[in-house]
């Protein structure tokens, strides 16, 4: 019997989009005839990026069925996002850059919220490298809990002390990524530890900020803990202040990584939609451009 199977590729982000072409409804239908029992099958290679981008696009595929005209269950729906992808990027970029960073340690700056963690700890994997958190470290050499419980039984000013003798030790090694706190940048000693390695700015739009911290809650940000107005609005108006106080700071970086232009590169609507191994990759391309620019900084605000 012959089944006439219509089936529907939707793509997020089209991988060839000079090649498919968009369609105002993001679908692309097509039709093929293939007898019972038979599988259809695409071939995933053919829809891999384009060599000419490093990004893969984030892609996720829906394919259905109808018989006779009438709607039949989905004989095969699969779901692949890029992140296989981007992973494998991740970690071929990441091969290429070991060399040129010869050891030196990577340091990520920037606001809170601003995936300075979760970025640190896949580059820290694909490089192969140890993974520091400076707020834990400051954590176990205080003997708190948490940041909070140190701003709230210390002071900032303790806090910062120990932030700047951690940033210190860790200057002292190599192979590292470090996630420091938001704040680090304004001491001007930190600066003089963190060239010891290669610093990255992760520059994240506020209101994505805001909306990531609003997630969270801010009990764990001491700074953004203020008891009036709802989440978004006191972290996004806290965030709007510091980062006031600390552009500059930010821009002393030796890289940028601009979320606003990766969105661009990637063509997303969202900065929400980039993935933090999207940014991971971004940020071993800004750095491999650093190395090969013998060391004279990009990370100037657009
Ligand atoms: N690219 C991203 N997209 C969406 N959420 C993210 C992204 N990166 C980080 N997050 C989320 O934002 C919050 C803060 O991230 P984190 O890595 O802890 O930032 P930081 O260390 O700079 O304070 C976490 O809940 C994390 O899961
Ligand atoms: O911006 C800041 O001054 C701070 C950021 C926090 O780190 P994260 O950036 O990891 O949240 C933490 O160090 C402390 O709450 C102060």
């Amino acid at each position: 019997m012959e089944a006439a199977t219509a089936s529907s590729l939707h793509c997020c982000t089209w991988i060839f989009p000079e090649k498919i072409g968009r369609r105002p409804n993001g679908f692309l239908r097509f039709s093929r005839n293939c007898r019972e029992g038979r599988t259809l099958r695409f071939n995933w290679r053919d829809l891999q990026w384009s060599n000419a981008s490093i990004h893969p696009r984030p892609v996720s595929l829906e394919i259905s069925c109808s018989y006779n005209n009438s709607p039949a269950s989905a004989f095969e729906s699969e779901n692949r996002c890029a992140s296989l992808d981007e992973a494998l990027v991740l970690k071929k970029k990441a091969e290429e850059v070991i060399p040129c960073l010869d050891g030196r340690c990577i340091y990520l700056v920037g606001m809170m919220g601003s995936g300075k963690t979760t970025v640190g700890k896949m580059l820290s994997e694909a490089l192969g490298y140890s993974f520091f958190d400076s707020d834990k470290l400051v954590e176990q050499a205080t003997g708190e809990t948490s940041v909070a419980e140190i701003f709230k039984n210390y002071s900032e000013s303790f806090f910062r002390d120990n932030e700047s003798e951690v940033l210190r030790k860790l200057s002292l090694m190599h192979q590292l990524v470090v996630a420091t706190g938001g704040g680090a940048v304004v001491r001007p000693i930190n600066w003089k530890y963190m060239r010891h390695g290669i610093t990255v700015w992760l520059d994240v739009p506020l209101e994505a900020l805001a909306r990531r911290i609003a997630a969270v809650g801010t009990d764990s940000r001491p700074l953004l803990h203020d008891e009036s107005g709802d989440a978004y609005t006191k972290a996004l108006m806290r965030l709007s202040l510091l980062s006031e106080e600390r552009g500059k700071a930010y821009a002393n970086a030796d890289t940028r990584v601009s979320l606003l232009n990766i969105s661009a590169k990637l063509r997303h609507c969202d900065v929400c939609e980039i993935t933090p191994t999207a940014i991971a990759i971004e940020a071993l391309i800004q750095i491999e451009n650093f190395l090969s620019n013998d060391g004279v900084a990009t990370a100037t605000s657009p």
